[in-house]
C-alpha cells in the first residue's frame, strides 16, 4: 500500500474522492468534474477536479471503465494514460466516443479508474550486437497461424 497525496481543486469541491468500489478492486474510480457532450468520434480531456503527488518510483495509470466501453463505445483514447510522479497539474481523462451516439458526460459520473503502479527506471547501454534468441527478429504475429514468411 502506497500513499498518494491528493489535492482537491476549487472546481472539484463537493465531488466524491477517488475510491475503490469493492475491497478487491484494482482501480480507484474517478468522476468527472464537468458536464460535456461527446459527439460520435469526438474526444475531450475531461476535468477531474484534483491533482496528486505520487511518490518517486511509481506512476498512476488512467484506465477506461469496461462498462462505458461496452455499452457506449466510450474509452480512454491514450489508454493506459500515464500520470508521472512529478506531475502536479490536474488529472484529466482523455475520453473518446467511438460509439455511434452522442455521449453525455455528467459531473459526478464515474468515467475512469486509476491504477497506481511501480515503475523501473532504466539506463540504456548502446551496443553493436544484441544476443541471439529463438524469436529473433520475428514479431507482429510471426508465431501465429497466419505468420508471414
Ligand atoms: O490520461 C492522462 C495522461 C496524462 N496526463 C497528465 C499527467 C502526465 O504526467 C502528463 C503528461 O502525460 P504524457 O507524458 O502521457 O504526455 P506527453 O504528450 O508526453 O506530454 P509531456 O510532454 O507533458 O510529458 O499529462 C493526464 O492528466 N491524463
Ligand atoms: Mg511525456
Amino acid at each position: 500500500m502506497i500513499e498518494i497525496a491528493l489535492k482537491r481543486l476549487p472546481h472539484g469541491e463537493g465531488l466524491p474522492a477517488p475510491a475503490y468500489a469493492t475491497t478487491g478492486a484494482a482501480g480507484l474510480d474517478i468522476v468527472a468534474a464537468e458536464d460535456v457532450c461527446l459527439a460520435p468520434g469526438a474526444r475531450h480531456a475531461v476535468a477531474t477536479g484534483f491533482a496528486v503527488a505520487i511518490p518517486p518510483g511509481f506512476e498512476i495509470q488512467v484506465r477506461p471503465r469496461s462498462g462505458l466501453a461496452l455499452k457506449h463505445g466510450v474509452t480512454c483514447l491514450n489508454s493506459p494514460g500515464t500520470i508521472d510522479a512529478d506531475y502536479r497539474g490536474e488529472v484529466k481523462v482523455i475520453l473518446a466516443n467511438l460509439g455511434a451516439e452522442p455521449f453525455q458526460v455528467t459531473r459526478g459520473e464515474r468515467i475512469a479508474q486509476l491504477v497506481p503502479a511501480a515503475v523501473e527506471a532504466a539506463r540504456l547501454i548502446e551496443v553493436q550486437e544484441l544476443d541471439d534468441t529463438v524469436r529473433g527478429t520475428g514479431g507482429f504475429g510471426s508465431t501465429g497461424r497466419h505468420s508471414l514468411p
